[in-house]
């Protein structure tokens, strides 16, 4: 597929003004072709016309003709092929086969968007029958459905060049609601942007949809994003990305005169707990399953596991042994931009010249430009607690171990945690009580919780949680993957003795939609239609 460099504003191209901005191929450092026009407020403000414009039609359109247009937009990003796998892989560093995996995972979670849309139980529908006679005042007839809040803004990822981008996970969650999206596509990565921008462009014009619905813009640095997200026709905004950014993007939008919720992943360190019946029983298979989620994708996860806490002593000392040596052997690789390799860099030397750490472990020398080197470093516990700076992320593949004296050190120091997207216990049968005890402090410090695995690679379900409290998010109450991300967009409407004629079909009697209810408080489940 040819790419211009053009925005897409509804249906029109238009090439910003505003600066140019060059994707780097990271494995080499080279520019690639073309250049992308940076846009400015003018652009900012059609876009979000346009999306203010399509709202009313979008968010009425049939629950099957907006599943339609999700499994449109899946099918129209498959037919990009091997172009797309290219782009995305010249602009990421990222090898083929995770692109290729992580097209499939943006592709199924757009259509189980699409399953989700369908069914319809997140319209939350709740009916409280009438009571004319009741005294002393009548009770009136009451009906509840979810509505969408409107126009959203989405900021693409750098580490997800599809998943968490332009039809990543906030956008496909947003467009289920019911909202138009205008996305900022990260400046990384505006190839990949641009070629699935022209797929959601062309499920929304073979849908019939207004062009409203979808925008995508390019911009550099703050400014486009702030305007974006102080734009009063945005009602809500999908972020991943920076603690930096997040929470200037908050700013942002508490300043306004309108103030609008944000949604906004930002850092996590992703504490694993090695439990000491675990420890002992098999610290080697421990290490390796460890180093090799520290070393996916070159440590650029938001899952990444850049913290281990474990009882000090002969066992956690094999455990070291073994992540060391798979840490040294471990190759240095190619980051997404030069801008994170750098930050990255930047961190781990920091940790390696911190007079409380030692280092463990660094991998093996770059070899490119851009290459991070996994490295492991090791603190106590009072340390630890010493200093915040220890509990900052480094993004990318590097972890601090944390000794403590004893178990309820591990939990002392658990409860002292910032917010997580996750929190992992290696353990064992005879490791059951100290977990019981961990339990509701990691339910307090993080969204999810596991056991015996490792938190790279969040499955996209019904139950999933990607979320956590702050800095994990800006709001602990949902999650940016998964179906359940779809409330994000939502608010309830109470409809108070309207007549049937003026009622959303959702609401009126006979349940014409075949639509799950509650009545009076008790679920009604959808019948078979
Ligand atoms: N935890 C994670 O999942 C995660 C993911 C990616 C990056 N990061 C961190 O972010 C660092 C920078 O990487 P990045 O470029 O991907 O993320 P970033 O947060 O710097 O940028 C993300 C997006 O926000 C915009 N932006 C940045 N600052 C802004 C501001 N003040 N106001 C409005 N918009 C703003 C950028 O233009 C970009 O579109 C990395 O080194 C890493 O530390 C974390
Ligand atoms: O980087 C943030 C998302 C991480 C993720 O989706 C995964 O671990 O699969």
């Amino acid at each position: 597929m040819k790419i211009d460099g053009d925005m897409l504003i509804g249906a029109t191209r238009l090439h910003g003004a505003e600066g140019d901005i060059h994707a780097i191929d990271p494995r080499n450092g080279e520019r690639l072709a073309p250049a992308y026009g940076g846009g400015g407020p003018d652009e900012v403000a059609r876009a979000c016309a346009l999306a203010a414009a399509a709202f009313d039609a979008y968010r009425e359109t049939s629950l099957a003709a907006r599943a339609g247009f999700l499994e449109t937009i899946a099918q129209n990003i498959l037919d990009l092929g091997d172009d797309l796998i290219e782009r995305a892989s010249a602009e990421t560093g990222l090898p083929r086969a995770r692109i290729e995996g992580e097209r499939g995972r943006t592709v199924g979670q757009l259509r189980l968007f699409a399953e989700e849309v369908r069914r319809g139980d997140w319209l939350g529908l709740r009916f409280d029958t009438p009571s004319p006679e009741r005294r002393p005042a009548p009770r009136p007839d009451l009906r509840l459905r979810h509505i969408p809040l409107g126009p959203v803004a989405v900021f693409g990822a750098s580490n997800f060049p599809l998943a968490f981008s332009a039809a990543g996970g906030d956008t496909a969650a947003a467009l289920a609601a019911g909202c138009p999206v205008v996305v900022k596509a990260h400046s990384a990565h505006p190839g990949t942007s641009e070629m699935v921008g022209c797929a959601i462009r062309a499920a929304v014009a073979a849908c019939g949809l207004p062009e409203g619905v979808f925008s995508l813009l390019f911009g550099a640095g703050s400014s486009m994003g702030t305007a974006l997200v102080a734009h009063p026709a945005i009602k809500a905004v999908g972020f991943t990305g920076s603690r930096r950014a997040g929470v200037a993007l908050m700013a942002t939008a508490a300043a306004r005169a309108e103030p609008i919720p944000v949604y906004a992943e930002m850092s996590s360190i992703n504490p694993v707990f090695l439990l000491p019946v675990a420890l002992a029983a098999r610290a080697p298979a421990i290490a390796a399953g460890f180093v090799a989620s520290l070393v996916l994708g070159a440590g650029q996860f938001c899952t990444n596991p850049g913290l281990v806490l474990a009882v000090g002593g002969p066992d956690l000392d094999r455990f070291l042994t073994e992540a060391a040596a798979a840490v040294a052997a471990a190759p240095a690789t190619t980051m997404l931009t030069p801008a994170i390799h750098a930050a990255y860099d930047a961190g781990r030397l920091r940790l390696g010249a911190h007079a409380a750490v030692a280092t463990l472990a660094e991998g093996r020398p770059a070899q490119g430009p851009f290459e991070g080197r996994p490295a492991l470093f090791a603190t106590d516990a009072a340390q630890f607690l010493a200093d915040p700076v220890l509990q900052e992320e480094t993004f990318g593949a590097s972890s601090l171990v944390v000794r403590c004296p004893d178990v309820a050190t591990l939990r002392a120091v658990a409860e002292r945690l910032d917010g997580q997207l996750t929190a992992t216990l290696q353990m064992d049968a005879g490791d059951l009580d100290d977990a019981r005890a961990l339990l509701p402090v990691l339910e307090r410090r993080a969204g999810r919780i596991l056991v015996n695995g490792y938190p790279t690679g969040v499955e996209v379900g019904h139950a999933m949680v990607h979320g956590g409290p702050f800095p994990a998010t800006s709001d602990s109450r949902t999650t940016s993957v998964g179906t359940l991300a779809i409330r994000r967009f939502l608010r309830p409407v109470c409809y108070q003795d309207l007549p049937q004629a003026l009622l959303p079909a959702a609401l009126r009697d006979g349940n014409p939609l075949g639509l799950a209810r509650s009545v009076d408080g008790v679920p009604i489940v959808a019948p078979a239609i």
